[in-house]
């Protein structure tokens, strides 16, 4: 039988511990509901004795009707020399309304007398008088093992009566903490083992990221019989962060065959990362391993020749088992395939070309050299392509355009572009103004066209990026602009590079035109300026 492992989420606890990590009540009851959805087994929605707003969540998550997970609230063991049901924050958890706690207590000597700065039996009685509180008062306990590698480094035999204090009072789980996320695989699984064997509880982990060895760690204590595994959605948390459930969910259940969350809805984590990337205003790192936009990107020729051959060759999982996609990019790193792989997504049958698609390698080779980058304009690619097939149609020729940039005195900038085009063979001459050159010329290029082509006002720039490719040239530089553009529906990006940042535009923008135009090739029917003639390659 397949063995299960218990997911404890604290993306709403330590998760908002991480810097520029903060959550409103109301993000945090959205992504309630995508972690109930999914099936992580327990949620912590906050500390009760720390904040009004965790106060408020845990007023407000009453009423929420979950499917499956617990809702947890987290705090400490008492304070020293005090009694547990006198203990504000003990009496906060009691009246926040849930089933199920985690305390955490220490379990470092070192902690104990310096941080807390109390005796070693002090704290072995604010442990089990915490624990048998809370249970009397009818929650399920999880005992968070503050820092317990660390401690069991130093002085294991405090660690594992901090640890057997929580068992004898009662606690449901002992979660081991590697609390300053230093520890390596290999000292967990030891250590992990050893506990397992003298503890009759379940044994948990809860591990973070400061070695860069969260999940690591996690599914070494899971190998070696964990099976209650704390972490938290894309690894935000303190400092450098959590063990990521993102990552351990899939090498837990698709390699190592252990049950976290039903099958089926293995194919929502990609959907849940980005979702929780959102609501935490966080940009969602592209090569965030599973679900990152790069994780299944194929970049260089010899990867992607192989792929199409055979996926597994270089991808370690099937992308969609996780929601995910198979990408493959643009680059002068790219062969033959590449361009065969996209233009086989567009429906193009580049094999009734001959040799076209070496061609197309080489131009595209020819021109990264001189500071193209495909990879993130694929509309210029695909116009690339569709010119060198000999089928992309003669929208409009441009025949000249100047651009007046004035300052006199104290006057702002005034900025006018004037634009002459031929579509089939009327001429247009426009003049149009803006709030910067680019702009002004924008302007004036829709204006010419939106006679022939009225559908152009569906579309507009959505964003405009320019970097500097040889900074050593400084004013001489050459210039990269990349125009990200949209109808509402789609977006698509295209590409200009020249010494001058307004011939860059200029090529970015009218390639933006025409991909538009190209897409909608059946709209256009019902243009005036339907005649269309094909560019030359
Ligand atoms: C490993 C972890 O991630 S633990 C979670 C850490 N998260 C947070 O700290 C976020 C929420 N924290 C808070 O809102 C505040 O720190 C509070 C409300 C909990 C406490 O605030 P304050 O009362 O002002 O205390 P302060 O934060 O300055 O210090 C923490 C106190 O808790 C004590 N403490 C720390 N761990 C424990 C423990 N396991 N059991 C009992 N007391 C503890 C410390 O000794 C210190 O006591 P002192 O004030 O007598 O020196
Ligand atoms: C409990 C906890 O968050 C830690 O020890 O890291």
């Amino acid at each position: 039988m397949v063995e299960r492992v218990y997911l404890y989420d604290t993306t709403l606890r330590d998760g908002t511990q991480g810097e520029g990590i903060s959550l409103s009540v109301e993000d945090k009851l959205k992504i309630v509901h995508k972690l109930d959805e999914i099936g992580i087994d327990y949620i912590e929605g906050g500390w009760p004795g720390s904040n009004p707003k965790d106060m408020e969540f845990f007023e407000q998550v009453k009423h929420v009707r979950l499917n499956h997970a617990k809702i947890t609230a987290f705090g400490s063991t008492r304070r020293a020399g005090i009694p547990a049901r006198e203990d504000a924050n003990l009496q906060k958890i009691l009246h926040s309304g849930v089933q199920a706690v985690a305390i955490f207590g220490k379990t470092w000597d070192f902690h104990v007398t310096e941080a807390l700065q109390t005796t070693l039996d002090e704290n072995l009685s604010m442990i089990s008088e915490s624990v048998q509180f809370l249970k009397e008062n009818g929650l399920e306990v999880i005992f968070d093992a503050e820092h317990f590698f660390d401690g069991y480094k130093h002085n294991p035999d405090y660690a594992l009566q901090a640890i057997q204090a929580a068992e004898a009072a009662g606690a449901d789980c002992i979660t081991l903490c590697d609390t300053n996320g230093g520890s390596l695989p290999q000292e967990i699984e030891a250590i992990v083992q050893e506990v397992v064997r003298r503890l009759s509880v379940p044994v948990g982990i809860h591990c973070h990221n400061d070695g860069e060895l969260a999940v690591a760690n996690t599914l070494a204590a899971v190998r070696t019989g964990a099976r209650h595994v704390q972490g938290t959605i894309n690894g935000y948390g303190e400092r450098c962060g959590n063990a990521n459930l993102i990552s351990v969910i899939p090498n837990l259940q698709l390699k190592m065959g252990y049950q976290c969350i039903p099958e089926e809805h293995m194919k929502r984590l990609t959907s849940l990362a980005k979702y929780v990337h959102e609501v935490a205003n966080q940009v969602p790192p592209s090569n965030q391993p599973f679900v990152g936009k790069s994780a299944f990107a194929h970049k260089g020729g010899i990867h992607v020749s192989a792929v199409l051959k055979h996926p597994e060759t270089y991808e370690h999982i099937p992308p969609e088992s996780i929601g995910n996609k198979r990408r493959v990019l643009i680059s002068e790193l790219s062969g033959q395939s590449n361009v065969l792989y996209k233009a086989k997504e567009w429906n193009y049958d580049l094999n009734k070309y001959g040799s076209r698609s070496r061609e197309i390698i080489a131009k595209i080779k020819e021109k990264e050299h001189q500071g193209y980058h495909y990879e993130a304009a694929e509309a210029s690619f695909e116009l690339l392509v569709k010119q060198a097939l000999g089928e992309l149609k003669d929208y409009f020729t441009l025949d000249h355009f100047k651009v007046f940039v004035e300052k006199t005195g104290s006057e702002t900038f005034t900025t006018e572009a004037v634009i002459k085009l031929h579509v089939n063979d009327q001429v247009v001459h426009t003049a149009a103004e803006g709030n910067g050159p680019v702009n002004a010329l924008d302007h004036a290029l829709r204006k010419a066209l939106e006679e022939f082509f009225p559908m152009i006002k569906n579309m507009y720039l959505s964003d405009y990026k320019v970097r500097v490719l040889d900074e050593a040239d400084a004013t001489a530089s050459k210039v990269r602009v990349l125009i990200e553009s949209s109808d509402g529906k789609e977006k698509w990006s295209t590409i200009g590079v020249s010494t001058n940042i307004i011939e860059a535009s200029w090529y970015a923008l009218i390639d933006s035109v025409r991909y538009y135009f190209m897409k909608h090739e059946d709209a256009l029917k019902d243009c005036p300026a339907y005649q269309l003639h094909t560019v030359k390659s």
